[in-house]
């Protein structure tokens, strides 16, 4: 994709509301360039003794005109382009979260969450600067000189006085070709190391715990600090050329008015031109710089700008891992059996697989339990149903249809899957557990809490279920954070409810209490739980065992126990853990 593809787009898509804040610009240029032009004729009456009272009153009010109505124009003109950059920063975002929620947690997990938080932010709003400062300050310098150079040549100073003292100003493209790469690259680097503290800051933010628990701070503020020096180099690296670019730009136009001085000057003398001309000649070029010195910013900035926009077509341009067939059907709230056939799976780059040769079934309204040795592959299997990963095509199907072959969000609207890390969003106890249904009665609501044996609890707090948790609210506890997000799956109300280990943060009476509640009033749901604990499956239909990705046993919990395998083992130093607690 190239490097423009993004903004091609969105100014196709503004290109009216474009138009207008150039257009604006343009004109207070074409405007303003009248200035040295009237002071020029001025001078000229002035000098002559042609000057009036009454004319010296006309050209101030001239003057005056100009003056406001080139300020009314180029406030329109960059009020246009700053709302063009703005809406630019709210569309862009909106794409890239749009993007972002398609992408697999293969695609997060190899790229950090703060990296793509940093594009987000730091690359976006330095594209936005491009569009709108960059658009204002280019079309007004370029406009403007232009604007000068017309207006230099149809005024009585000689062309070729125009052309040798704009001389200077002709190298300008060159330095431009010469210096612009060489910012974008170091732009680039900018970009990157500012990408890389938002990471750092990330993990070292999110790990605060456990680096204050180890008394760690020292060690990860030297880190951190690390990734900051390496911003303050590249910034500085890339200030040193900028700040050249900036110089050479301004220097070139002084030595265009030193020519304009010493040239002008001499054919003022020799009366080759009048002083007007002269005034007109000197006041040009000096309205020039300004100009010139825009353009220094404005390719400065444009070039890390561009650096910024290669990074994020990049991103808009990753491919979702997970992506749905042309044909896809929809997976229907029918027959929710499932067949698990010979599947195997390894992790993309991994060597080893997580899952061999796994083969199983299991029949709507039944309950699968899930035990095994922490690895084993039990996660793996949850995640290849959700396909959050892909399985082999023809390796598990729901209802007779290969889950590949279905839409993703038909087949995980099938599924209430509760996460054992029990993530709760920084918003009410309310809004997380009616999540996938915000319309959701109260009644139905309070019984997912009551259910989830979280009931109690909540109403305990002063603000009961509209008491915000998160950053600015209160932290629950692991179990209630568990039993919060139960509340939450329950909430779905899905053919499918798969716990992964979602109780293994509570107490074994409240667990207990729990699995008789799912086997109560989730009768006529598939159910699968994963657990470490016995305890939490020994009531399920059929369990299975894993150890390292192999089905090592299968069976009721007392046809797994006649058995005397892992799991008859796993079982008896439960009980024994239980009896000395
Ligand atoms: N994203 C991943 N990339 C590569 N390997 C992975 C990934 N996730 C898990 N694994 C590996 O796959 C194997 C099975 O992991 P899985 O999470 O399924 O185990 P588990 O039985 O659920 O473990 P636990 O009980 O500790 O949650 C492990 O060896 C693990 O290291």
């Amino acid at each position: 994709m190239g490097s423009t593809r993004l903004l091609r787009d969105y100014v196709k898509a503004n290109l009216g509301m474009y138009a207008t804040g150039v257009f604006f610009i343009i004109l207070s240029n074409v405007t303003q360039s009248f200035f040295p032009l009237v002071l020029g004729h001025l001078t000229d009456d002035l000098q002559q003794k042609t000057a009036t009272l009454e004319s010296i009153a006309r050209y101030s009010l001239t003057l005056l005109g100009i003056g406001v109505t080139y300020g009314v124009l180029f406030g329109i003109g960059q009020y246009t382009n700053a709302r063009l950059g703005r809406k630019f920063e709210y569309v862009t975002r909106q794409k890239l979260f749009r993007h972002f929620a398609s992408l697999s947690e293969y695609y997060f997990s190899r790229h950090g969450v703060g990296r793509l938080l940093s594009y987000v932010m730091n690359d976006v709003t330095a594209v936005r600067e491009s569009i709108s400062n960059g658009v204002n300050q280019t079309t007004n310098a370029i406009f403007f000189i232009l604007s000068a150079f017309v207006m230099m040549s149809l005024s009585s100073i000689p062309f070729s006085l125009i052309a040798g003292t704009l001389l200077p100003m002709a190298t300008i493209p060159v330095i431009v070709v010469f210096l612009g790469p060489r910012i974008r690259k170091r732009s680039l680097e900018v970009q990157e190391s500012l990408a890389s503290m938002t990471e750092s800051a990330e993990e070292q933010f999110g790990g605060i715990r456990v680096t204050k628990t180890f008394a760690a701070e020292e060690m990860a503020s030297a880190r951190f600090g690390a990734s900051v020096d390496r911003i303050r180099q590249n910034q500085l690296a890339l200030v040193r050329i900028s700040s050249l670019f900036q110089t050479l730009l301004p220097f070139m136009g002084s030595l265009s008015m030193v020519l304009a001085v010493l040239i002008g000057g001499y054919m003022t003398l020799t009366k080759q031109i009048s002083l007007g001309s002269f005034v007109s000649l000197t006041f040009y070029l000096r309205m020039m710089m300004t100009p010139l010195q825009q353009i220094g910013n404005v390719i400065n900035m444009m070039q890390r700008s561009r650096a910024s926009l290669e990074r994020l077509n990049n991103l808009l341009a990753a491919a979702p891992d997970i992506r749905e067939r042309p044909d896809a059907a929809e997976l229907g709230p029918g027959g929710t059996d499932i067949q698990i056939r010979n599947l195997s799976f390894c992790y993309p780059g991994s060597d080893r697989c997580a899952l061999e040769d796994i083969n199983l079934s299991i029949k709507p309204g039944r309950t699968l339990g899930i035990v095994g040795r922490t690895g084993s592959g039990k996660t793996t299997l949850v995640k290849l149903l959700l396909r959050v990963y892909d399985p082999p095509a023809h390796t598990i199907l729901i209802g007779g249809r290969d889950i590949r072959d279905v839409t993703l969000s038909s087949l995980r609207s099938q599924i209430a899957y509760i996460p054992q890390d029990g993530f709760l969003f920084s918003t009410t106890i309310r809004d997380n557990i009616a999540f996938s249904n915000r319309e959701a009665m109260e009644d139905e609501m309070k019984q997912a809490a009551r259910d989830a044996q979280i009931y109690s609890s909540i109403t305990e707090l002063p603000q009961g279920f509209d008491t915000k948790l998160g950053e600015r609210g209160i932290t629950l506890s692991g179990g209630q954070r568990q039993r919060a997000s139960l509340a939450r799956g329950f909430m779905k109300h899905a053919p499918i409810l798969i716990l992964d280990d979602s109780v293994s943060a509570v107490d074994a009476v409240t667990e207990t209490s729990i699995v008789r509640q799912i086997r109560a009033s989730h009768k006529d749901k598939t159910t699968l739980i994963i657990a470490h604990r016995i305890s939490a499956v020994k009531h399920a239909d059929e369990i299975i065992v894993l150890d390292e990705g192999h089905i090592v046993g299968r069976g009721t919990h007392q046809e797994l126990l006649a058995q005397k395998g892992l799991y008859a083992s796993l079982y008896s130093i439960q009980e024994e853990g239980t009896r000395h607690a």
